[in-house]
């Protein structure tokens, strides 16, 4: 079972191109959509042990989190110490299943991909990208969003040239989706061809 690692700075497009593996038939496993699954419960006491104050009704108020995380950057090591191996448990519970079922390639969408490497545990490396320009605009058009808050998370994250020169394969999603569809389904048809042609020792 071949494991592409999918990756890309905030904003860049992730969690879209993440979808549109799905839609092609590639079993997807979002990290983002697991830490909002924890926060939703198990992993609440957790964090708000850690961080007090940031549970309301049994879940985690990630603006409080967010908020707490702004006056004290460093805190997001704490916060990563409880999430990662949780997150990571997932993971492996998703490929167990996966393999189970006979997949012949998933998709780990892993925003710190190379920043808890991660990237050493997949086969192929996917980076999702766009101009600085578009990704400041797409960022700062979302609500609960600051230029500070994007800032301090750019500056917890691998740069975009790093992540463009170390992908197998990159997706630009500066233009419209239908085009970043199509180049979706040209790298499926390309790792299939080279599954078939034997170029992966794990697939
Ligand atoms: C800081 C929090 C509360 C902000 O929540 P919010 O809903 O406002 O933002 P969201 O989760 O959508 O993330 C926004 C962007 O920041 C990135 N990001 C999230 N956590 C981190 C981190 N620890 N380091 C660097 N970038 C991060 C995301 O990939 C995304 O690009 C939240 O991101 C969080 O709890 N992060 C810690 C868990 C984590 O490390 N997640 C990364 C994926 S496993
Ligand atoms: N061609 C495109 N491909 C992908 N996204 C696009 C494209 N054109 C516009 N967009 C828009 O850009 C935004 C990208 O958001 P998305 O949530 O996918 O990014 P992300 O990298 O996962 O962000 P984060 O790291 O914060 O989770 C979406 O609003 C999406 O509709």
């Amino acid at each position: 079972m071949l494991k592409i690692g999918l990756t890309g700075s905030i904003g860049m497009g992730k969690s879209t191109v993440g979808k549109l593996f799905a839609e092609a038939g590639i079993p997807l496993n979002d990290s983002d959509a697991v830490v909002h699954d924890l926060y939703a419960g198990e992993a609440a006491p957790l964090v708000n042990t850690a961080f007090p104050g940031t549970m309301k009704d049994g879940a985690v108020d990630r603006h409080e989190l967010g908020r707490q995380l702004a006056l004290d950057p460093e805190g997001f090591k704490r916060l990563e110490a409880i999430v990662h191996p949780l997150v990571r448990e997932r993971e492996t519970e998703f490929l167990a299943r996966q393999q189970a079922a006979g997949a012949e390639m998933v998709l780990l969408d892993i925003p710190l991909l190379f920043e808890t490497g991660a990237w050493e545990r997949v086969d192929v490396i996917v980076v999702v990208s766009t101009d600085p320009q578009i990704q400041r605009q797409r960022v700062l058009a979302r609500d609960d969003m600051t230029e500070e808050k994007f800032d301090m998370i750019l500056s917890r994250q691998t740069p975009d040239s790093e992540k463009r020169r170390r992908a197998d394969y990159l997706v630009d999603t500066s233009h419209s989706i239908a085009e970043t569809r199509q180049r979706v389904l040209e790298i499926i048809a390309e790792l299939k061809m080279r599954i078939a042609n034997g170029d992966f020792r794990n697939a």
